[in-house]
C-alpha cells in the first residue's frame, strides 16, 4: 500500500482510572497537513506517542499504512518522521552526531544523513554542525531535532508543537517547511499557534478531555463562528464617547486601543456589522475596518464552551 494514511480505532489511554485518551477515532488519507488541538492536557501528546509506538494504547489501534504499530512498531516507524514533546536530543552530542545518531536508529545511510543535513539542515538553519547540543538555545534545539524528524523523506510526519520555544524568524522557517513539504506528505501537527494552524492546516481534529471533538476543514470550523471582534483604524484621534454613542445598540462594547483606534464587540450578526461599518464612518475618516483575533481561536473557545455547556 503506499497511499499515505493513517488509521486510528478505539484509541485509548488509560493512567489509573484516568483517560488520558479516551475512545478516539479517525481516518486520515494522502497528502496535506492536519491539525492536532485542543487545551493544555487535552490527550494531544499521549496520542502522538501512541501513534509513533512510543506507548502502548490501553485500548484500540494504530494503524500506519495498513501497518499496526504496537505490532509491528520498526516497520511503521519506517514511514514516519516525528518532533515530539519538547526536544531534547542528548545535551554531550554535537548538532551532526546527534541527527546521524537518528539516521542510525531509522537505518538511513550516512551519505544520505550528511546530504539531509547539507540541503534540509541548511534550509532550516540548522547551527553549526560540530556545536555541543546542550550549548545550543531552544529554538536552535527544537530545529535540530526538526531536521532529524524529516530524515529519509517519510511519508508521515507527526509535529507535537513543532514551534514551541522558536522566535517568529524561526517560526517563518518552519512554517515554509511544512507548507512545502505538505504539498507530497502527510503532516499531523499540534499548535497553540491557532494563526499558524489557519496558516498551514486545511483541516482540523479538536479534541478535549481525551475525546475527539470535531473533525473538519479549517474553513468550515471558520466560517461556524462568525468573528464577535471588529478592529477600525481611524485616519486622525478620534472621541471615544463619539464613537460609543454611534455604535449605541449594535456593539456590546467599544475598548479604545490608540486615539485612533478601537476594537469592537458585537453578536456576530452580520446586518449589525454593516450598521457598525457605517457608523464609524460618521465618526471619522476609517483607513481599516477588519476581524479582529483569529476566527479559529473564537471557533475553539466556543467548541469548549459548548461541550462545558452540554454537560
Ligand atoms: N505518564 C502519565 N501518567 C499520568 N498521567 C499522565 C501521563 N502522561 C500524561 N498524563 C496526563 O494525561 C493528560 C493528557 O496529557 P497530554 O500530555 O497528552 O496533553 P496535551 O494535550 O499534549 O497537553 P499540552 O498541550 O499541555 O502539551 C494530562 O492530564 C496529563 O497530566
Amino acid at each position: 500500500m503506499n497511499t499515505k494514511s493513517v488509521k486510528v480505532s478505539n484509541l485509548t489511554k488509560k493512567y489509573g482510572n484516568f483517560k488520558a485518551v479516551d475512545n478516539i477515532s479517525f481516518d486520515l488519507e494522502g497528502d496535506g497537513a492536519i491539525a492536532y488541538l485542543g487545551q493544555n492536557g487535552a490527550g494531544k501528546t499521549t496520542t502522538f506517542k501512541m501513534m509513533t509506538g512510543l506507548i502502548n494504547p490501553t485500548e484500540g489501534k494504530v494503524l500506519i499504512e495498513g501497518i499496526d504499530v504496537t505490532k509491528n512498531r520498526t516497520k511503521a516507524l519506517m514511514k514516519i518522521g516525528a518532533l515530539i514533546e519538547t526536544p531534547e536530543p542528548y545535551a554531550a552530542l554535537t548538532v551532526e552526531e546527534a541527527v546521524r545518531l537518528a539516521g542510525e536508529l531509522k537505518g538511513i545511510k550516512k551519505r544520505e544523513v550528511i546530504d539531509h543535513l547539507e540541503t534540509f539542515g541548511s534550509r532550516v538553519k540548522i547551527p553549526g554542525l560540530d556545536r555541543k547540543v546542550g550549548t545550543l538555545s531552544r529554538g536552535q534545539r527544537a530545529r535540530v531535532v526538526f531536521v532529524a524528524a524529516f530524515l529519509g523523506n517519510p511519508d508521515i510526519i507527526f509535529l507535537d508543537e513543532p514551534t514551541n520555544g522558536m522566535d517568529p524568524a524561526e517560526r517563518k522557517i518552519i512554517r515554509d517547511v511544512i507548507l512545502e513539504w505538505k504539498k507530497e506528505h502527510m503532516i499531523l501537527m499540534s499548535s497553540h499557534l491557532l494563526q499558524e494552524v489557519t496558516d498551514t492546516c486545511e483541516n482540523i481534529l479538536f479534541i478535549n478531555n481525551g475525546k475527539l471533538l470535531l473533525q473538519d476543514s479549517t474553513r468550515n470550523i471558520e466560517s461556524r463562528f462568525n468573528s464577535k471582534s471588529l478592529k477600525v483604524d481611524f485616519l486622525k484621534s478620534v472621541n471615544t464617547n463619539n464613537l460609543k454613542e454611534a455604535l449605541d445598540g449594535f456593539a456590546s462594547d467599544v475598548e479604545p486601543q490608540t486615539e485612533k483606534s478601537a476594537i469592537i464587540y458585537f453578536d456576530g450578526d452580520l446586518s449589525n456589522r454593516v450598521k457598525i461599518l457605517k457608523a464609524v464612518q460618521t465618526v471619522g475618516d476609517v483607513i481599516t475596518f477588519s476581524e479582529y483575533g483569529s476566527s479559529l481561536e473564537e471557533a475553539f473557545v466556543n467548541l469548549i464552551d459548548e461541550k462545558s455547556q452540554a454537560k
